[in-house]
This record gives structure tokens, sequence and C-alpha cells, in this order.
């Protein structure tokens, strides 16, 4: 029983083009429905959702009769404009088939890099999730170039779970898990059931995709480690297994499920440390700094004297002490203006002054870095 995988609460499932066109021949709606009314079903019981599918090229490309993917950009792009259509129709009629609404997200690599899109792009995530929606996520494929694309959505789904901050990404492909080797080459292959996402040996097996997919297990072993950054666990697994989401989620000793290192908040301290620029500065009076630095408190504005900067909520700014010291750096919940008017306040007073309160803390411990 995986218990750590039962309890997980945000989930991130990427769906492979091997899988959704069954090898190439159209999409697949009866597997669609299928894992739809499974992400329907948890989505029900509370957990949240977030769906990353492939499939553009591939269902463009049955549209247009072809059989290889194409070489050239131009006729790549222009299968994935066809396709993307076909595919997100697809997506909607399953997800109105039980009653629940899907929106899509359509990304490029700018949007995760860019701090200010990055925001916008978790902010949209975050209201969809809140309205009970599934958001259905690709890379924008008609309009990226080489330079901004992120090349596989194994990836993707790995950097939109570090976004949404999910403890959980499932990658569904054509094969039961990773294997201790390419299993198209090897039928003596064994399927690998648990391993830190950051082993080393795990290099060796990892191997390149089969026609349809970008990436194949060397792109799901990189995704598993950006996802691990943040803490999530990732486990990868054969979609046609049969009721695999409800399965996973109960634990099930199923697929490959690659573990990070540290716990999810030390991770995520860990990735928030090397990802963000300092946007300002506010200055603590001795009591606060003691609930920081001695009891690991969160930073409540009573305890602010002084800020600086023009930052916007969700961006990292360093605490001093009254001597100019940084003993810390975090992502504050409130834009400059509003830190303002809060500083000096108790808590409840918060929504008196602002109209309208984001949290009690204006840093929450778990976004807090103690130098
Ligand atoms: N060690 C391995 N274990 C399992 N599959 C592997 C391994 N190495 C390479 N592969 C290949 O990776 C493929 C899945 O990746 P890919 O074709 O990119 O699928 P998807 O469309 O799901 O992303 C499998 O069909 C398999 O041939
Ligand atoms: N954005 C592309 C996804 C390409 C891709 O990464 O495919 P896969 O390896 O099957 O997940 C498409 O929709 O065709």
């Amino acid at each position: 029983m995986r218990q750590i995988v039962s309890q997980t609460k945000r989930w991130v499932i990427k769906i492979g083009s091997s899988l959704l066109t069954a090898n190439g021949k159209g999409l697949d709606p009866n597997a669609m429905r299928g894992w739809v009314e499974q992400m329907v079903a948890l989505r029900n019981q509370g957990i949240e959702l977030i769906l990353v599918s492939s499939g553009a090229v591939a269902a463009g490309m049955s549209k247009l009769g072809w059989d290889t993917r194409p070489k050239e950009m131009h006729q790549l792009q222009a299968a994935a404009a066809i396709g993307q259509m076909v595919l997100v129709q697809a997506w909607e009629n399953c997800f109105d088939q039980f009653n629940c609404q899907a929106a899509q997200i359509l990304l490029t690599h700018d949007d995760l890099s860019d701090r200010k899109r990055y925001l916008n792009a978790r902010s949209t995530l975050r209201a969809l999730i809140d309205l009970d929606i599934i958001p259905v996520i690709n890379e924008n494929d008609t309009v990226v170039t080489d330079e901004i694309r992120f090349g596989d959505n194994d990836t993707l789904a790995a950097l939109v779970a570090n976004l949404v901050e999910a403890d959980l990404l499932v990658i569904l492909t054509d094969r039961d898990g990773m294997f201790n080797a390419d299993p198209r080459n090897n039928p003596d292959a064994q399927l690998i059931y648990e391993a830190k996402a950051n082993d080393p040996s795990l290099d060796d097996v990892a191997g390149g995709a089969g026609n349809l997919g970008r990436g194949g297990m060397q792109t799901k072993l990189r995704a598993a480690r950006f996802a691990a950054r943040s803490g999530t666990n990732t486990i990868i697994i054969g979609g046609t297994i049969p009721q695999v989401i409800t399965r996973i989620q109960q634990g099930e000793r199923i697929g490959t499920l690659l573990t990070p290192d540290q716990s999810p908040i030390a991770a995520r301290k860990q990735w928030l440390a090397g990802q963000l620029q300092v946007k300002g500065k506010i200055t603590l009076d001795n009591g606060a700094v003691t609930a920081l630095t001695q009891y690991h408190k969160s930073l409540l504005p009573v305890g602010v004297k002084n800020i600086e900067g023009d930052f916007r909520r969700g961006e990292m700014v360093a605490c001093t002490n009254l001597e100019g010291m940084e003993i810390a750096r975090g992502l504050i919940n409130y834009n400059a203006t509003e830190t303002q008017k809060i500083i000096g306040l108790s808590s409840d007073e918060i929504e008196k002054v602002l109209g309208f309160i984001n949290e009690p803390e204006l840093i929450h411990k778990d976004n807090l870095i103690i130098n």
C-alpha cells in the first residue's frame, strides 16, 4: 500500500500521444471517456486535478492521413493546429458526459519562465480549480519556435506541477511503467516499482521514444526529477491498466513511483531559493525576528516596521532585522501598497483596512527560507 500516494490532494495527470491515439489510429474516445470518468470521481472526492494532454500532432496526422511524424516544423505546426481542435473537442465531449466542465490552456516556455506570466498562469489555474473546472493543458505548438518550446509534454507537466505545487504527477503512457531496460528491445525487462527520482542508475535504463511520442522514458525521468525539486512524487504508469487512476489513488502498488529526496516543504524552499529574484525588503521588529528564526513561525503584519520596493503578491522579498541584516526571504501574500497599509496591525484588522483578506499571514512559514 502506497500511503504516500493515497494521501495526495493535488494532481497533475499527463497523457501521452501513443496512448491517446491508440498508436496512430486517431483519438481513442472510449479510453478518454474511461479516464475522464475516473478523474471526475476523484475531483468529487476533493482532489484537485489538472490534465496535461498531448495528442495534437498525432490527432492532426491521423486527420491528414499521415503515417509518420513529419520532420519539418511548419508541417508539425500545421498538424498540431488541426489536431488541437479535434483533441479539445474530444475532451470537452467526455467531460460533458460526466457533468464536469473543462478549460483549455495552451502554454509556451516563456509563459512559465517570465515571472509576471508565471504568476498569471498560476492565478488562472488556481481560479479554474477553485471553480471546480478541470484545466486541460498542452504546449502551444502552433506558435512555438525552438527557443521557446518545452519540447515534450513530460517536461511541461512537471513544470505545471511545480507551478501549482502539486503533490503528485501521474504520467500515463503506453507501457506499465519504467522497466530496467527498454521493453521494445528487451522482452525480459522488469518493471521498477519504486526508486528515488534522482537515482543516477536510472539514466542507463531510460530509453527514447516510439513513433508517436516525443521523449520516451528519458523525458519522463527528467520530468520526475523536475517535479521532485518541489517535493512532488511521480508515477509513470500504463494508461490502459483497468481503472488505473482510481487504483493509484487507492495506493495500489502499480506503475513506477519516483520519489523526491526531500519533504515537499524542504524541497519547495530550496526550489524557491533558486528560482526567484528579490523584489523588495521588509524590516521586522525583534519579536518577529525571534518568531521566525527560533520558533519557525509565519510572519504576521504586526511584526513589520517598514517596507521598501514595489513588489506584487507572490513575489519574493527579503526580511531584515532592525540593524538591516537579512534573516530570511519569502513569498509575500500582499502587494507593496497593501502591505504598507497593514504593517503593525493584527491580522484580524486586515479585512477592515483593505476590504478583503488574502491570508492572515504576510508570509506563510512554508514560503519562508530562513538564512
Ligand atoms: N526503460 C524503459 N521502460 C519503459 N519504456 C521505455 C524505457 N525506455 C524507453 N521506453 C520507451 O518509451 C516509450 C514511451 O514514451 P513515448 O513514446 O514518448 O510515449 P508518450 O507518448 O506516452 O509520452 C515506450 O513505448 C517505450 O518503448
Ligand atoms: N504538444 C504535442 C505533444 C508532444 C509530446 O510531448 O508528446 P508525448 O511524448 O506523447 O507526450 C502534441 O500535442 O502533439
